[in-house]
C-alpha cells in the first residue's frame, strides 16, 4: 500500500470511530449494566425528535423491543419509561423512597420554585392540605357548588342561534369557575379580570415550551406574565387586609387566613397556591368536557341516556333553581360518561418524576437525577380492564362498579398527589353538561380535527352550531 493510501485509509477509519463515537455517544455515557434496556440516541437531542413526532407509537415500539421498563433520553434528560401497571403503581405509592415529582424546568420557574408540583416531603403535606381544605369534595358539598352552578348558568345562557367554538367555551368556563371561587369580587368582563385571563394564557404557553429565555418566546413571556400576575395578586391581597368592609368569603381571604384556615402561608405561598388553583384544573377540564361533548355528538343513544338522566333532575324544579349535593351525586350515567370520554382520548398520558438518590426499581438501579416516565395510557386500553378497549361505552362503568375504585385506575394519578381536584373537575363538568344539554341540541360546523399528542386538542378549534331543546 502507497503512503497516499494508508493515508485516506486512516482518515476514513478515525472519521468512521468519529462518527460512530458521536451516534452511540448517549449509550457509551448511559451504558451502565444495572439499567434497563433500551437506546439514548444522539448526544444532547437523545430520542426527542422521536418521541414528539411519534407519541404514544415510539412508546410501543420501544416497548415491544425492550420491554415494559426501558431507557431512553426525552426532552434534554436521561429517562426510563415505565409502562409496567404494578411498578408505576410502586413509584407513585413510594414518593418517600427517592421519586419526587419531574417536571419541566419551564414549569417550576413560571408557576414557582415552591409550586405543589415543585416541592416534597412537609412542604408539600402543607400545601396539599391548604388546597384540600378549600376543593375536598366536603368544601364543595357546603360551599363551592352554588357558586360553581351560577358561573355555568351565565356562560350557558343565551347560546340559542349561535356557531361557537366549544374549545375555547370549555376553556372559558374551566378558568371562570376556579376564578370566581378565589377572587368573589371581580366580575367578568371587568378589566382587571381580562387583563389578569390575558397574562394566564401567555403564562400557560410559556410552560408548555422550551426553557429558552429570550424576548418573543413563549417561556419569556410565560415568565413576565407569572411576575405581572404576582404583582397584580399582591395589590388584591394589600387591598384586602386594609379594607374595612366585611371580608369576602372567598378562596383568597381564606389563604390568606382572613376567614378561618388552619394554614399561615406566606404571600409568595398563597400566589403560588393561587396559580395552582387555575392552572391545575384547566387544560384537563376544558379539555375533557369538550371530548365529552364531542362523544356525545357522535353516540345519539349515549346523548339520549346523558339528557334522560338530567330531565328527570329537572323534573318538578323551577327553572331558576340549581343543583344540589344530591342531584350531582345522582348523575350516574354523566360520571360514567365523563370517565369513558377521559380513559379513552387519555387526557393526561402520564407523570414525571425524578430520582433524588440511586434508588432500586425492579432489580434495576436508577442512578440520582434520572427522570422516571410513569406513562399510565396504555392502562386505559388494556383489553382485560376494558374489553373492546377502543369502544365507547360509557355503559362499562355502571356494569362493573368497581372499575373507579380498581388499583389501576389512575386517570386522575395515584399515591401521594392523586388529583385533589378530582371531584371539583367532576361537579364542574356535570353541571356544565347539565345546563348543556337540557337547553340545546348541537351539531358540528365543517371538517373536526382532533390531536391527540403532544396535548388533545382541536388545533383550528371545534365549532359547533346550537339550537335550542
Ligand atoms: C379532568 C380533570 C383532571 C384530570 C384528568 C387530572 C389529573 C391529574 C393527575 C393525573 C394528577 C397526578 C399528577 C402527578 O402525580 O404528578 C393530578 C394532580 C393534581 N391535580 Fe388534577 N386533574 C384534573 C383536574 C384538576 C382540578 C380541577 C384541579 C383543581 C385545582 C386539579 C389539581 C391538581 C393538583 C393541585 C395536583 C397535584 C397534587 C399533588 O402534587 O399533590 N386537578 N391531576
Amino acid at each position: 500500500m502507497e503512503d497516499g493510501e494508508i493515508g485516506a485509509y486512516l482518515l476514513v477509519t478515525g472519521l468512521l470511530i468519529f462518527v460512530y463515537t458521536v451516534l452511540k455517544w448517549n449509550d457509551l455515557r448511559y451504558g451502565g449494566k444495572s439499567l434497563p434496556p433500551g437506546t439514548m440516541g444522539l448526544p444532547f437531542f437523545g430520542q426527542t425528535v422521536e418521541f414528539l413526532k411519534q407519541g404514544p407509537d415510539f412508546m410501543k415500539a420501544q416497548r415491544a423491543r425492550y420491554g415494559s421498563m426501558f431507557k431512553t433520553h426525552i426532552l434534554g434528560s436521561p429517562t426510563i419509561v415505565c409502562m409496567d401497571a404494578e411498578v408505576n403503581k410502586y413509584i407513585l405509592m413510594n414518593e418517600s423512597k427517592g421519586f419526587v415529582p419531574g417536571y419541566p424546568k419551564a414549569m417550576h420557574n413560571i408557576l414557582g420554585q415552591n409550586n405543589i408540583g415543585a416541592v416534597h416531603g412537609s412542604p408539600h403535606k402543607i400545601l396539599r392540605g391548604s388546597l384540600l381544605s378549600l376543593i375536598s369534595p366536603i368544601m364543595i358539598k357546603e360551599s363551592l357548588l352554588p357558586r360553581i352552578d351560577n358561573v355555568i348558568r351565565y356562560l350557558v345562557d343565551g347560546l340559542n342561534g349561535k356557531t361557537i367554538d366549544i374549545q375555547e367555551k370549555t376553556e372559558e368556563m374551566a378558568y371562570l369557575v376556579s376564578f370566581s371561587q378565589i377572587f368573589c369580587n371581580i366580575e367578568p368582563g371587568t378589566s382587571l379580570y381580562n387583563v389578569l385571563k390575558s397574562e394566564f394564557d401567555k403564562l400557560t404557553l410559556g410552560t408548555l415550551s422550551l426553557p429558552i429565555n429570550l424576548p418573543g418566546t413563549n417561556y419569556y413571556k410565560g415568565l413576565m406574565s407569572s411576575k405581572n400576575i404576582m404583582k397584580y395578586v399582591s395589590k388584591i391581597i394589600e387591598g384586602r387586609r386594609v379594607a374595612s368592609v366585611p371580608p369576602h368569603k372567598d378562596q383568597l381571604n381564606e389563604l390568606l387566613g382572613i376567614i378561618d384556615s388552619k394554614y399561615q402561608l406566606s404571600d409568595e405561598d398563597v400566589i403560588n397556591q393561587i396559580f395552582t388553583l387555575l392552572y391545575s384544573g384547566y387544560e384537563t377540564v376544558s379539555t375533557t368536557t369538550m371530548m365529552v361533548l364531542k362523544y356525545l355528538h357522535d353516540h345519539p343513544k349515549a346523548l339520549q341516556e346523558l339528557r334522560d338522566e338530567h330531565f328527570r333532575i329537572r323534573e318538578g324544579k323551577k327553572p331558576d333553581e340549581g343543583i344540589d349535593w344530591s342531584e350531582y351525586k345522582s348523575m350516574t350515567f354523566t360520571r360514567a360518561v365523563i370517565f369513558e370520554a377521559t380513559r379513552l382520548k387519555t387526557v393526561v398520558n402520564g407523570v414525571l418524576r425524578r430520582t433524588i438518590e440511586d434508588v432500586e426499581l425492579n432489580g434495576f438501579v436508577i442512578p440520582k437525577g434520572w427522570k422516571i416516565y410513569v406513562y399510565t395510557r396504555e392502562i386505559n386500553y388494556d383489553p382485560l380492564l376494558y374489553p373492546e378497549p377502543f369502544t365507547f361505552n360509557p355503559w362499562r362503568w355502571l356494569h362493573d362498579k368497581s372499575l373507579e375504585s380498581h388499583k389501576y385506575f389512575l386517570l386522575f394519578g395515584g399515591g401521594t398527589r392523586v388529583c385533589p381536584g378530582k371531584e371539583k373537575a367532576l361537579v364542574s363538568i356535570s353541571l356544565f353538561l347539565h345546563y348543556f344539554v337540557t337547553s340545546y341540541r348541537w351539531e358540528e360546523v365543517g371538517e373536526q380535527k382532533i390531536m391527540n399528542f403532544p396535548r388533545v386538542q382541536a388545533p383550528n378549534g371545534l365549532k359547533i352550531r346550537i339550537s335550542s331543546y
